[in-house]
């Protein structure tokens, strides 16, 4: 080609760029929704890509602006996506309109069975894969996975004094990570994996590499939530094929187990298995999910993937707290005690759900520290919402940290205070002015589970232990922005004595 070609035909490719950006860009001008002025190709997300804020804190930031209108339009790359944290139009979203907004727009691909989760189907697939995971989390079915989890708590106890030697400073977020790493480890699939006691088993390898954050990682994550179909054709599996294999043969060689041995334990594996017995049974093959061991293993994987520094970092930043704050700790394990000695000394479900106190501080944790901060979902179908016309195939992204923050509805936000989670303030307060695992049919599956095994480590810790401020101790833990999520800089360290 002549050179005079090449710079006509670059000319053009820059100019057809330029007009495409162009026209994405003045998405939200056009339809008189307040936004934010994006950055090319990047829209609003570049401080999340360049590592100086997580994608809650971006979203925050995004708001101040806007505070009182209760929305916004951004752009996420290229993609414009209606921000939102007004209670009503949340609710409207997540539950009243459910039928225009009931996925995620998460990518599904048939070749990768990890993707194959509750948290990325849609449509009816997932209805009638929910309907089936339901049963797997109630009242029941808690009580029973509980001992698994007493026991793990008992550990945890052990080896939390055994590095703290008496008084020494502890850094909780380790031990707190190898625990929930071991809970999963019993509850999801069955085995015994000693993260607390061999930092360097295989699960706690796995799980390490698996949050570990890579420029590729986060980019596949962000591109993957607006994108869906370009983060399927990147060169990389959800989780990358090493994940596969391990969460693939963890599931296969445990059903093997269990088929040849007729053994039976009270945890997801088991509950799985009945799920696939009684999927043979299923006759609606166009609207259901067939329950392969790539479907049971990729149901498993979401627990390890949502039940671990979910959980983890809620519970370490909630020891901080508790470390600033001898008097509420006192008051917390004066409670634990009481309530142990009315159930026979033993943490049994019924002595745990007569503790509000704990209860109460495990939903402030979640509050200030809120793990996950934003919900999304994808409209369906054309909708009003509030003032703006939300058109099919938008997506939107609820700022639940922003909510969850709102001085009017909790004055001095920032201020730990479990007495604003009383059944009396709950009343006072719109039902969707708190929502740390979201709301509507699609709220998490999990919830009363995580909330349990929050519960019983708060207790089962300030039984035993005091945590207070030791040398390296952060009253305002330091957030590491270049983690997509909130997750602290410089881990949680406490010192630890014994309680008396
Ligand atoms: C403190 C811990 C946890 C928090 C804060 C949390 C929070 C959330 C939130 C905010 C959502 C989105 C809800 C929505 O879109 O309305 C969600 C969904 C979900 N979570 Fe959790 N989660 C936690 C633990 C877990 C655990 C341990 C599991 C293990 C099974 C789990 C499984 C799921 C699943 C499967 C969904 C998707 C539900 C659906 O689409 O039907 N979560 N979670």
């Amino acid at each position: 080609m002549e050179p005079s070609s090449l710079l006509l035909a670059a000319a053009a490719v820059v100019a057809a760029v330029f007009l495409y950006f162009r026209h994405r860009f003045s998405y939200w001008a056009r339809r008189g929704v307040p936004f934010h002025a994006p950055k090319p190709v990047v829209g609003n997300f570049g401080d999340v890509l360049l590592g100086r804020k997580n994608v809650p804190g971006l979203l925050a930031d995004l708001s101040r602006a806007f505070r009182e209108v209760g929305y916004c339009g951004i752009y996420s790359f290229d993609k414009p996506v209606l921000l939102v944290w007004d209670p009503e139009m949340v609710r409207q979203i997540v539950a009243k309109d459910f039928s225009s907004f009931h996925d995620r727009g998460q990518p599904f691909d048939p070749a990768d069975p990890l993707s194959q989760t509750l948290f990325a189907l849609g449509g009816k697939q997932w209805k009638n894969l929910r309907s089936k995971l339901t049963p797997a989390f109630t009242s029941g079915k808690l009580k029973a996975m509980l001992p698994l989890m007493r026991d793990v708590g008992a550990d945890l106890v052990d080896q939390v004094a055994l590095e703290a030697h008496g008084g020494c400073e502890v850094d909780m977020e380790e031990l707190l990570s190898r625990f929930v790493t071991d809970v999963v480890g019993t509850v999801a699939f069955g085995i015994k994996c000693n993260c607390l006691r061999d930092p360097n088993s295989d699960f706690r390898a796995m799980s390490k590499k698996l949050f570990k954050q890579t420029p590729a990682s986060v980019a596949r994550i962000l591109l993957t939530t607006v994108h869906p179909k370009l983060g399927v054709l990147l060169p990389f599996k959800w989780f990358f094929a090493e994940t596969n294999d391990f969460f693939l043969n963890l599931m296969r060689d445990q059903v093997d187990q269990r088929e040849k041995t007729s053994v039976e334990r009270n945890d997801f594996v088991q509950q799985m298995m009945q799920l696939r017995a009684a999927d043979l049974a299923d006759v609606d093959p166009d609207n259901h999910l067939k329950v392969t061991t790539g479907v049971m293993a990729a149901q498993a994987f979401i627990f390890f993937l949502a039940g671990l520094d979910n959980i983890s970092n809620t519970l370490g930043y909630i020891l901080t707290r508790l470390a600033g704050d001898q008097d509420l700790q006192d008051r917390l394990a004066s409670e634990v005690r009481r309530e142990l000695q009315q159930h026979g000394g033993e943490l049994s479900y019924e002595a745990l759900k007569k503790m509000s106190l704990v209860s109460r501080v495990a939903l402030e944790g979640l509050r200030l520290w809120n793990p996950l901060g934003v919900v999304f979902r994808k409209c369906n179908a054309t909708t009003r919402v509030g003032d703006v016309v939300v058109e099919k195939g938008q997506m939107l992204f609820i700022a639940t940290n922003v909510i969850n923050m709102d001085e009017s509805v909790f004055p001095e936000p920032q201020r730990f205070d479990p007495e604003r989670h009383t059944a009396e303030e709950k009343a006072k307060r719109h039902p969707y002015a708190f929502l740390p695992f979201g709301e509507g049919p699609r709220i998490c599956i999990a919830e009363r589970f995580a909330l349990l095994e929050m519960e019983l480590t708060i207790a089962v810790l300030v039984d035993k232990l005091r945590f207070s401020p030791g040398p390296n101790y952060e009253k305002e833990v330091e957030i590491d922005t270049r983690a997509p999520l909130p997750k602290p800089k410089n881990g949680f360290h406490l010192q630890v004595t014994e309680r008396i």
